[in-house]
């Protein structure tokens, strides 16, 4: 055992003394079954969930014991530890009820009380956190039923909202006064699984842990950033919730906005979560709201017999006008981004799967050696999480010739039994050490809806400005997007031929 993991039980423990029970509404559903139990077992299988714990799923859905246990644990996967799923089990209940009545709550709390978890306790705390795996709609009268109805009277109560929040500032506004009405800053974690993934949280490490990066990480050495989120499959399925927020709302006004403010905040003071949600929301006043100039709309259309956008079964509406591909660039008004485009690029039922950071230098000041591409600095996210810096070199052997390669650290090649937790597992474990460092704080969630909203109103009230191209199902989006990446200085050398030799390669086949 690590003493790095020893310290994370340790803190789990120390902060949650007593009983622990995890509520998780919406247990009936897609993210309950893919996301939260999966990540619930992770965290038990690793010895992280404290002794006395319970997990308790709740919706409306009428379901027998059999029937909840099959739906949530269909996902999980557990290897050579059958014997843990067994136990892990054991830790689960299921209550029905509404989300709007007091009734169905306090039913639920009195489930929650008689628990042999909670009646054990003579010293220590009553704990409950609360899981909203639920469609943001019931947000607001669910977070009332609890507060009223099932909130731990003796003991510390945690909630933790999921994505989206909200769908514009006002409705944003709107949630957070009614949550902060509820529960304190403190009791609430808005989750964002992206600030889960191994390779965001390392993105501190990189920068303010290599003297190298510190220098060169500013407009004197920047040229432009992309940050990328490639998905190879369309909305099948999800149409009826895509439709109303779109790929703006889905992915980038949250997701890829994390990853920019974690590329373009200041150092914070400590590594403590206000210090670094301080910066973020530094960085976010700097962004001034997109400009409809600034993008690039699209949305797919049949090809090889996969279905177009507005052939989808879960469409109302046939004639929806919503993105499903966005390019979008941000400007970030201080002294060390000024003039340095941050392009985010989003897209569904596109060639491949791909979330990634690229960073690119400028070209060398009166080189030595013309026509030498630009340095690049890239994140690789998922899949095949890797780091990689395409620079250039020497042809070795009796050639002068320049030629680009790169210095490559790709994880499954360098780390002998890499286990990558999945970002829920990761993120809920922080709830449970109390470290809202990953989660989204109110001001934080404000300015990043300022940066969206004008541009989002555009969109919906079919601005003539608006214009979405079309582009072909498993394509690399609106053939306009090479030419708009150029537009903003990212400078591709064709000559260079230069690709990086991981980029078809199966991490599996290369585990150590
Ligand atoms: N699914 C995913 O991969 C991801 C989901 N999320 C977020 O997680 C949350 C839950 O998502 P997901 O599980 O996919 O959603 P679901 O549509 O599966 O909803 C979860 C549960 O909520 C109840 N529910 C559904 N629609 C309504 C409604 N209109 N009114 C009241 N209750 C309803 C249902 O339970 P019952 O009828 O039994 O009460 C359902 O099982 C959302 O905020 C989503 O944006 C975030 C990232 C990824
Ligand atoms: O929040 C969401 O994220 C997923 C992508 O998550 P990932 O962990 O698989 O990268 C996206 O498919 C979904 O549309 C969106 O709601």
């Amino acid at each position: 055992m690590t003493s790095a993991v020893q310290l994370l039980r340790d803190q789990v423990a120390k902060e949650l003394q007593g009983s622990v029970t995890i509520i998780v509404l919406g247990a009936s559903g897609d993210l309950a079954k893919k996301k939260t139990y999966p990540a619930l077992f992770g965290l038990y299988r690793n010895g992280f969930l404290p002794d006395n714990v319970r997990i308790v799923g709740y919706a409306r859905t009428k379901m027998d014991h059999q029937d909840y246990l099959n739906r949530v644990t269909q996902y999980i996967k557990f290897g050579e530890d059958s014997d843990k799923l067994e136990s892990f089990k054991e830790l689960l209940d299921y209550v029905s009820g509404q989300y709007d009545d007091d009734t169905s709550y306090q039913n639920l709390d009195q489930f929650i009380y008689k628990s042999e978890v909670e009646r054990s306790i003579d010293a220590g705390k009553r704990n409950r956190v609360f899981y909203m795996a639920l469609p943001p709609s019931v947000f607001v009268p669910v977070a009332k039923g609890l507060k009223r109805n099932v909130y731990a009277k003796e003991g510390i109560n945690r909630v933790v909202v999921e994505k989206p929040f909200g769908m514009d500032s006002d409705s944003s506004n709107h949630l957070g006064r009614e949550l902060s009405a509820l529960f304190s800053e403190n009791e609430i974690y808005r989750i964002d699984h992206y600030l889960g993934k191994e390779m965001v949280k390392n993105i501190m490490n990189l920068r303010f842990a290599n003297v190298l990066f510190g220098h060169a990480w500013d407009r004197k050495f920047i040229d432009n950033v992309q940050i990328t989120f490639k998905e190879p499959f369309g909305t099948e399925g999800r149409g009826g919730y895509f439709d109303e927020f779109g790929i703006i709302r889905d992915v980038m006004q949250n997701h890829l906005l994390q990853v920019l403010t974690l590329i373009a905040m200041e150092r914070p003071i400590s590594t403590d979560s206000e210090a670094i949600r301080d910066e973020k929301v530094k960085v976010l006043k700097c962004i001034q709201p997109i400009a409809i100039e600034d993008t690039l709309l699209g949305q797919y259309v049949a090809a090889d017999s996969n279905p177009g956008y507005l052939e989808d079964e879960t469409l109302k509406n046939k004639d929806s006008l919503t993105p499903t591909f966005a390019a979008a660039v941000c400007w970030i008004n201080n002294e060390r981004w000024e003039g340095v485009p941050f392009i985010l690029k989003a897209g569904k039922a596109l060639n491949e799967a791909k979330v990634e950071v690229r960073i690119q230098f400028h070209h060398v000041a009166g080189n030595l050696f013309s026509g030498s591409a630009r340095n690049e600095l890239v994140i690789r996210i998922q899949p095949k999480e890797a780091v990689y810096m395409k620079f250039n070199n020497k042809q070795p052997g009796l050639s002068y010739q320049t030629i680009q390669t790169d210095l490559d650290l790709t994880y499954h090649q360098r780390y002998s039994d890499l286990h990558i937790p999945d970002a829920y597992e990761s993120l809920i474990l922080d709830v449970l050490r109390n470290d809202h460092s990953n989660f989204v704080r109110d001001d934080e969630l404000e300015r990043a809806w300022n940066i969206f909203t004008p541009l989002l109103h555009k969109i919906e009230t079919h601005d003539s400005e608006v214009d979405i191209k079309q582009y072909a199902y498993g394509s690399r989006g609106p053939k306009e997007l090479d030419a708009f990446v150029k537009k903003y200085g990212y400078h591709r050398d064709e000559k260079a031929d230069y690709t990086w030799p991981l980029q078809n390669v199966n991490p599996s086949a290369n585990k150590l």
